[in-house]
């Protein structure tokens, strides 16, 4: 049986005194990739925030890579998304420092000491992405679908169990958004579990998988039909 990554059971999520998502019953085992689909407002970035720390989480249960989401501390964060990738829409790069200084700033942060380690680290991701050549670029340098391999590259940094995608190709055209989920499909095909929230269509259609959707503040799983 595939080790559970996810798990969360009758909870509910508010932003401030609003509640957004009731009853949420979810659970995601280790190498799956699920889509969270629906319309704007419905609650697929609350539910991420969740999920990484920056919503708390105060009613039923919820546990994710080994933190029980309604005993996080705000002192814990830090090691929860140590153990999380989070990629966003609006890639979320330094501008004012090349790749691999964006890269080496993470690794720093998150811990790591020993020069030549980090080096080999930054290769070993920008390659995960394509993007080894490119380590000396600036940010704005690169295209949209670029920054957001990067953004990727970043995210795999420290070897996440899990990768939450908050609408990763939100802000790219349509080729260049296969380009970002083949990437993403290659790294779930190595065994990273992904959870990508969505409202691109067209890529569930392209690469059907197990799918989530939040509608009247409900998070249910839905059958895609196909094309
Ligand atoms: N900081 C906040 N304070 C209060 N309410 C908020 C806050 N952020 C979001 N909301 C409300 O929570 C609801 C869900 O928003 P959320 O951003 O989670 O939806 P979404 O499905 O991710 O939408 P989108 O696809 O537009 O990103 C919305 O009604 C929104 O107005």
């Amino acid at each position: 049986m595939a080790e559970t990554i996810l798990e969360l059971k009758n909870a509910a999520i508010y932003q401030r005194e609003n509640l957004i998502l009731s009853e949420v019953d979810v659970e995601i085992n280790q190498g799956d990739f699920v889509y969270l689909i629906g319309k704007t407002g419905t609650g697929k970035s609350s539910f991420m925030k969740t999920l990484y720390g920056d919503l708390s989480l105060s009613e039923g249960e919820g546990s994710i890579v080994g933190f029980d989401l309604r005993k996080l501390k705000q002192k814990e964060i830090p090691h929860l998304r140590r153990k999380l990738g989070v990629v966003f829409q609006d890639f979320k790069l330094l501008n004012d420092r090349t790749i691999k200084d964006n890269l080496m700033f993470v690794l720093k942060a998150t811990g790591w000491k020993e020069k030549k380690a980090m080096e080999n680290k930054i290769d070993e991701v920008l390659g995960k992405v394509g993007m080894k050549t490119k380590n000396f670029k600036y940010p704005y340098q690169l295209s949209g679908g670029e920054q957001q391999r990067i953004a990727i590259a970043r995210a795999l940094l420290n070897d996440p169990e899990l990768i939450l995608a908050d609408e990763p190709t939100g802000n790219l055209d349509p080729q260049t958004s296969v380009e970002v989920m083949e990437v993403l499909k290659e790294i779930n095909k190595n065994g990273r579990t992904i959870l990508m929230a969505t409202h691109d269509y067209a890529l569930l259609l392209k690469y059907p998988s197990k799918t989530l959707k939040c509608d009247g503040q409900k998070v249910f799983e839905v059958v895609q039909k196909s094309a």
